[in-house]
């Protein structure tokens, strides 16, 4: 999400691999779809039967969301409604709840500001306030419903003022440098190497100091016949796993203070972690993972959203993608954890070879791609301990976390205002006409629609997105013939190919292989067939 926010974007991603059977019985007869498979795209819509121009063939409401910093005091945060100018009436933290359990901690000040003695061990009061706020009194009362009630909304609350509360002392704290450092704990003299800094390896080349000060060739402890894609996302997902409870437990990356837009999809994910808990409430979480998707197509329809809870702790090939990719340059680590560090490490074929040291974490090149998320992760995880009454939260670990990080990182809709596509049906017609910049609309948040995820992108699409409030309807912009795939576009058509392709490898990490961008590229367009 990082990068891609400001793309109107899908929702995206399912985890499992359903079979096509029940793709099939995705089908709904509410609306003209079905979701089938498809060769190079993985899941898509399609009509199953001829639609005219302008007609609904879906619509779907949020899961999550998360105002923009920017547009907070303007932007409804129930019903996205933007104003631009004077922001809207009610605060979210003006009704009530503040008094109560909004203050982080609601300690006794003295006359001149300052604490009791007894208070001084206890944290302070929050100075913060959470910026949302609500145009009207009923769209306050739905998110209270959504929440669960007022407790678990004022819990809510309290949660994105202890955010805040540690961003300000962190930005204070960091401001020289938004570098993860090593503390004293995890430092320099815990290293294996005695505390000689290990040269990062860039790959098979690669040489690192071991712990007798002796250069390795890197090269010669790579198994030849070692492929990184012969590990399953299962196999990497319980790597993983260890190692983050290594960065859990000792606090790694907490000096890393997240960018603005890292905050926001942190705020995201606590909405979604809070909002799933919510629904879920009473729900079999032995439900398979399938049907929960039928079940989300179909509540779609009565603008209902349900929680896919449970699907989040399935490892996401966009996380096992991002080990593998550098995975040989892991197994160049320090080779053992005793000090043997000649040995070279082994390859086994389950478990890789070995279990790093928090300082290694830090100083490995992998270790710091997790940087951010992992930085995101430990701010969640300090204002979740802030907040009174966190009990009422709910349950936040690393694997929820990550599990909404990488599923939903590029795979949001942006919130714009106003709320059109950028592309109208007529415009379709002249692809040279000039696009209604994006720079004419106002970017104020971005939203999860987990029944929508199944749309692909097309340079050329045939369906338009248009949001009403909180619910985003998709329509057909021409006419569609029965079994015709439906596209949306993931952003702006107008640009050249190359540019086109460009970005929606940088902010959606797939190459392009629509219809248009074949017909416009001279080089082979690879395509990707399995899903996020
Ligand atoms: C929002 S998801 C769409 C649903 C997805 N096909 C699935 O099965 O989960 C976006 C992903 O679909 C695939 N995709 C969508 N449009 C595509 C296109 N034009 N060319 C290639 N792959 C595409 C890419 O893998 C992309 O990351």
């Amino acid at each position: 999400m990082p990068t891609a926010q400001k793309v109107v974007a899908p929702a995206a991603s399912c985890e499992s691999q359903p079979t096509d059977t029940t793709l099939e019985q995705l089908d709904t007869s509410l609306f003209p779809v079905s979701i089938r498979h498809v060769a190079g795209r993985g899941r898509g819509f399609f009509a199953t039967r001829d639609i005219q121009a302008g007609e609904t063939v879906f619509r779907a409401v949020p899961l999550a969301w998360a105002i923009s910093e920017d547009w907070m005091k303007n932007t409804c945060w129930w019903c996205f409604a933007y104003n631009s100018r004077r922001g809207h009436p009610i605060k979210a933290m003006d009704i009530g709840a503040r008094s109560k359990t909004l203050a982080i901690d609601n300690l006794p000040a003295n006359k001149k500001g300052g604490r009791t003695a007894a208070a001084c061990s206890r944290p302070r009061p929050s100075l913060n306030r959470y910026k949302g706020v609500f145009c009207s009194l009923e769209c306050h009362q739905a998110a209270i419903a959504a929440h669960g009630g007022q407790e678990k909304w004022d819990s809510y609350l309290a949660l994105l003022v202890g955010m805040e509360d540690e961003i300000q002392l962190h930005s204070s704290q960091v401001s020289r440098s938004n570098k993860a450092r090593v503390t004293p704990e995890h430092s320099s003299s815990a290293l294996p190497d005695g505390g000689q800094p290990r040269t990062a390896t860039n790959g098979p080349d690669s040489t690192l100091l071991c712990e007798s000060g002796e250069k390795i060739v890197a090269s010669n402890y790579l198994d030849a016949d070692f492929d990184p894609d012969d590990l399953t996302d299962d196999q990497l997902g319980e790597w993983i796993s260890d190692v983050w409870n290594t960065i859990a437990e000792h606090g790694l990356f907490s000096d890393y203070l997240p960018d603005s837009s890292e905050r926001e999809l942190t705020r995201l994910i606590a909405n979604q972690l809070c909002l799933c808990d919510a629904l879920s409430t009473g729900r079999d979480s032995d439900t398979p993972a399938t049907d929960w998707q039928t079940e989300m197509v179909i509540s779609s329809a009565a603008d209902r959203v349900i929680a896919p809870l449970e699907a989040l702790f399935h490892v996401k090939s966009n996380e096992t993608e991002v080990l593998r990719a550098s995975i040989c340059q892991i197994q160049l680590g320090p080779t053992s954890l005793d000090g043997s560090a000649s040995t070279p490490a082994t390859i086994a074929p389950i478990r890789l070879p070995w279990r790093p040291s928090p300082a290694q974490i830090l100083q490995s090149k992998w270790g710091s791609s997790l940087q951010t998320v992992a930085g995101s992760y430990s701010l969640l995880e300090r204002a979740w301990k802030r907040a009174a009454k966190s009990n009422q939260l709910g349950v936040l670990s690393h694997a929820r976390f990550r599990g909404v990080y990488y599923r939903e990182k590029a795979n949001s809709f942006g919130i714009w205002d106003p709320p059109t596509d950028v592309l109208q049906p007529t415009e379709l017609v002249d692809r040279n006409s000039s696009d209604i910049s994006y720079d004419e609309r106002e970017w104020v948040g971005f939203s999860i629609y987990p029944t929508a995820v199944y749309f692909n992108h097309s340079c050329a699409p045939n369906v338009s997105k248009m949001r009403h409030g909180r619910t985003m309807t998709f329509a057909s912009n021409q006419s569609v013939q029965s079994g015709e795939e439906l596209f949306i576009s993931y952003g702006s058509i107008t640009d050249p190919v190359s540019e086109r392709r460009d970005r929606l490898r940088d902010h959606f990490f797939f190459e392009c292989a629509c219809e248009r961008c074949i017909a416009e590229s001279s080089v082979q367009i690879c395509t990707f067939d399995g899903q996020f």
